[in-house]
């Protein structure tokens, strides 16, 4: 560790390498809570759609990534998983041991990305969307070069958003199955389509919590039958579903919008979407709001 230059927490910057949804989530977050002024982030992008969603919050848009990390302290890599080997091996020349490397990419295991950067410190980070209301459900591993001082850093910012567990890496493909099946999307999404939210709100109310708590039981015994220990994984099925939920509350968008925010092409949220709609689940969820709202109406007859 003898290279190691430590840093500045009360001043550093984060640059991050691909301005796409994940980017912008953590952004605004980030902002939001206070931990770092807009005026410390930056990213790039050429496209002025992109531009602007980093530039209203205030956020620094340069034309090119060698802009993001010579400008920044702490580079995150948040490009798809596809094209992360290109991108680190193109900006290997100016990676220093100085820069944080942080990877945020599904599927992309530390010790690859450490060698297409050739050096440095690196920590893989698995957030999720609901950074952009605090409520996300971040899990974070530490790359061998990475210092205790580098994992603290990561676990503020990150905690500044949301809750924060370190796991082993081992770990990571069943915490990321685990938490993008958006289910409570899909849930708000048939109670309002079968008008039963918000007028029939007492009916609703009775249902959604023992629908969220075996959404929660289910979602954690799918992490503990993927690897984690039961602890993990029920925490981050109880933050995803409040995230979820989160989400479609504060962010004013409608829930499919936000579900295909987080389904990449090819990537493991569809996949286990697929095997939703295989099963049924939405219309599962569906008839037991129906079932239930039948039977209150029985039940005020009686
Ligand atoms: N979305 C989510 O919920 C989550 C995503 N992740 C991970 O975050 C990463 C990004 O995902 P997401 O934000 O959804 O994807 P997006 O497609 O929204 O964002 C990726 C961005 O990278 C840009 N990009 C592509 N190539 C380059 C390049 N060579 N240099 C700089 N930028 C480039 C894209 O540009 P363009 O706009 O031109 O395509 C796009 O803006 C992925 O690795 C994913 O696994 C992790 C957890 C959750
Ligand atoms: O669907 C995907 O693969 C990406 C990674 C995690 C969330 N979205």
């Amino acid at each position: 560790m003898a290279n190691v230059c430590p840093i500045p927490t009360d001043s550093y910057k984060v640059g991050f390498i691909g301005a796409g949804k994940m980017a912008e989530s953590i952004a605004r977050g980030v902002v939001k809570s206070g931990i770092l002024p807009a005026s410390r982030i930056r990213t790039a992008h050429s496209g002025s759609a992109r531009r602007t969603a980093f530039e209203s919050i205030g956020v620094t848009v340069f034309d090119n990534n060698t802009q993001v990390v010579e400008d920044s302290d702490v580079i995150i890599f948040s490009v798809k998983p596809q094209v992360v080997k290109n991108v680190v091996s193109q900006l290997k020349p100016i990676l220093s041991e100085k820069k944080l490397l942080v990877s945020v990419a599904a599927g992309v295991k530390l010790k690859d990305v450490q060698e297409w950067a050739g050096q440095g410190r690196f920590i893989r980070v698995m957030p999720n969307t609901p950074s952009a209301v605090g409520e996300a459900a971040t899990v974070i591993t530490l790359g061998e070069k990475a210092t205790t001082e580098d994992g603290e850093l990561i676990s503020q910012l990150f905690g500044a958003i949301g809750k924060v567990w370190k796991a082993d890496e081992k770990l990571f493909d069943a915490v990321t199955g685990l938490r993008h099946v958006p289910s409570l999307m899909f849930l708000k999404q048939h109670l309002l389509s079968h008008n039963l939210m918000p007028k029939s709100a007492p009916v609703t109310s009775c249902l959604l919590s023992p629908l969220g708590d075996l959404t929660i039981e289910a979602l954690a015994d799918g992490g503990v039958a993927a690897g984690l220990p039961r602890d993990l994984a029920l925490g981050l099925a109880s933050q995803t579903v409040l995230g979820a939920a989160s989400m479609v509350s504060c962010m004013g968008k409608h829930p499919g919008q936000l579900k295909d925010d987080v389904a990449s092409p090819g990537g493991t949220t569809i996949a286990g979407i697929h095997e939703l709609e295989k099963s049924g689940f939405r219309g599962i969820l569906m008839n037991a709001v129906v079932a239930a709202a039948k039977r209150s109406k029985e039940l005020s007859q009686n």
